[in-house]
């Protein structure tokens, strides 16, 4: 019996088109400016020392700014730029220049298994601070009382069995009541491994190649009764 399910956000809670058309752009123009004007601030300072870290060298704020935008452009999930972008972004949500994407059907539906006591939660790239923001600023207001925790690649990279044993751990289930929805199949085989539940989101007709796990258009074609 499905007693959790855990839900990627691009791709399957939210377009893939939000993030990469939107949000990446936003975090793109400001990184620079962002960094030169926060770079002394101890949270933005540890970050960019973790960036340094990941890039094996000394580099300058500026050096290091223009090695965010190469990883935007990279889409690298890297936990520092992922961190920064999610300030970056809080600027745009209180600002009212986008609110948080969410799909008409996945939020109707993630009501509703609230409403039958399943427990939500997130994982995804974007760090926690961002994917609350995105939840708490969406044109169905805010949807974070959902959610009964989040979880980022602070837990583990998302292509990797150990992470979602981790959150399971986290959550107190047995993985085989948690049902993890995604649109990538690495995601998909690291969850299935950890003895998951699997829904594959196929939205937009995004992958048509062969699947070898349950696949849904929407969140009203999922099916949690197994
Ligand atoms: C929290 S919204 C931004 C999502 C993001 O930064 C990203 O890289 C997409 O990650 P996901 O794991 O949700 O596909
Ligand atoms: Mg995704």
């Amino acid at each position: 019996m499905i007693r959790a399910i855990l839900t990627d956000i691009e791709g399957t809670t939210s377009s893939i088109s939000f993030v990469k058309d939107v949000l990446f752009p936003y975090s793109r123009e400001r990184m620079m400016s962002f960094v030169a004007h926060h770079a002394a601030d101890p949270d933005v300072a540890k970050l960019l020392h973790e960036a340094r870290t990941l890039c094996g060298m000394e580099l300058s704020t500026e050096a290091v700014a223009e090695q965010l935008i190469r990883w935007i452009d990279e889409d690298r999930k890297a936990p520092p730029l992922k961190a920064l972008q999610g300030m970056i972004w809080e600027d745009g949500y209180r600002n009212g220049d986008y609110c948080g994407h969410i799909y008409e059907d996945a939020m109707r539906k993630l009501k509703e298994w609230k409403a039958q006591g399943i427990d939500l939660y997130v994982f995804s790239s974007g760090s926690v601070h961002a994917q609350k923001l995105l939840f708490g600023h969406t044109e169905y207001g805010d949807l974070t009382p959902l959610f009964s925790g989040y979880f980022d690649t602070r837990i583990g990279p998302k292509q990797e069995e150990a992470s979602y044993r981790t959150i399971a751990r986290q959550i107190g289930l047995p993985p085989a009541s948690i049902l993890f929805l995604s649109d990538i199949v690495g995601e998909l085989d690291a969850a299935k491994s950890a003895g998951f539940l699997t829904c594959q989101l196929v939205r937009e007709g995004t992958d048509l190649d062969p699947s070898a796990y349950n696949r849904a258009a929407n969140f009203d074609t999922i099916s949690i009764s197994s």
